[in-house]
């Protein structure tokens, strides 16, 4: 167990390794603490760009939302600190890396292994939802997974607190935003059930249920047009339908999510 003093932290602490990946806004390494050899994830971002892309309110807001959750399906995170050019924030390592490569190489997931996501991503959402935070940018892209294949929910960079209309200048796909969203209306925690609909969907399909050019998708969201393939399971289906509903009071809440036939038919753990 890691444990990180702010006044302690700093590059010297560090052996640098691979680079794990790139982001928008910053370079990802993997790390060793020297003294403990803790292996982590070090996210490396540059001041300026941060100034230019003016996100500095939204990654403080993002450290100080993970700084405060602690869950085995989101991805930890330790600790930050800068000096005169970057900012560095300190997060678990996740071995297997992303879901969304596995997604892409599988085309898509067995019953059994999209339930065991779906539940795990219940839980996270559960734990989230209790502290009042929404995650906003539920996708197979933000979801890493640990070195025994759990999924580790990432990138609190769109996440806030609820209750909130802020508007956001979402620059990545629309497969996975609720209606509310997208008329920019207030909205809150249940957008997250929406997009957990979507995720299901995708993981059984191997494509997003709304995917098309981007003015359709949008219409296609509004007006809830979308076909569940015959492969699907009813019990499945039944899931996916409970979710992806229009008004956000009618998505099916997430104690009832893990107590669906479908989860409880592929998942052990009924705890
Ligand atoms: N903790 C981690 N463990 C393993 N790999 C990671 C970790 N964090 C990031 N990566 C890798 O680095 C890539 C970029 O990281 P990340 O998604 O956090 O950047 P980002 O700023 O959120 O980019 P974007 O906003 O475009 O998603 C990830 O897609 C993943 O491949
Ligand atoms: O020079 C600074 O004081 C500085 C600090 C931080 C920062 C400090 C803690 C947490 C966090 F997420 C970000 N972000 C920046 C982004 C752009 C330019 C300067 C800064
Ligand atoms: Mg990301």
């Amino acid at each position: 167990q890691i444990s990180l003093s702010s006044k302690a932290l700093h590059l010297g602490m560090f052996e640098i390794g691979r680079p794990l990946g790139k982001g928008k806004f910053g370079r990802v390494y993997l790390a060793k603490e020297r003294k403990t050899g803790f292996l982590c994830a070090l996210k490396v971002l540059h001041k300026s760009e941060l100034q230019e892309g003016r996100v500095e309110v939204q990654l403080r807001r993002e450290v100080e939302i993970q700084s405060n959750l602690r869950h085995p399906n989101i991805l930890r995170f330790f600790g930050h600190f800068h000096d005169s050019k970057r900012v560095f924030l300190i997060i678990e390592y996740a071995a297997q890396g992303e879901l969304y490569k596995m997604l892409r190489k599988a085309g898509s997931f067995s019953e059994p292994r999209a339930a065991s996501y779906i539940a795990q991503m219940a839980s996270a959402l559960s734990y989230l939802h209790k502290k009042h935070v929404i995650h906003r940018d539920i996708k197979p892209e933000n979801i890493l997974v640990g070195s025994h294949g759990e999924i580790k929910l990432s990138d609190f960079g769109w996440s806030v607190h609820a209750p909130t209309n802020r508007r956001t200048t979402l620059c990545g796909t629309l497969d996975y935003l609720p209606p509310e969203m997208l008329r920019e209306e207030p909205h809150g925690e249940k957008v997250d059930l929406w997009s957990l609909g979507v995720l299901m969907y995708e993981f059984l399909v191997g494509a997003a249920p709304f995917e098309d050019a981007p003015r359709e998708t949008q219409s296609r969201i509004v007006r809830l047009r979308y076909q569940v393939p015959d492969f699907v399971s009813p019990e499945a289906k039944d899931l996916i339908t409970r979710l992806l509903r229009l008004d956000p009071e009618k998505r099916l809440p997430l104690d009832q999510v893990a107590e669906h036939p479908w989860i409880v038919k592929h998942c052990k753990s009924q705890t």
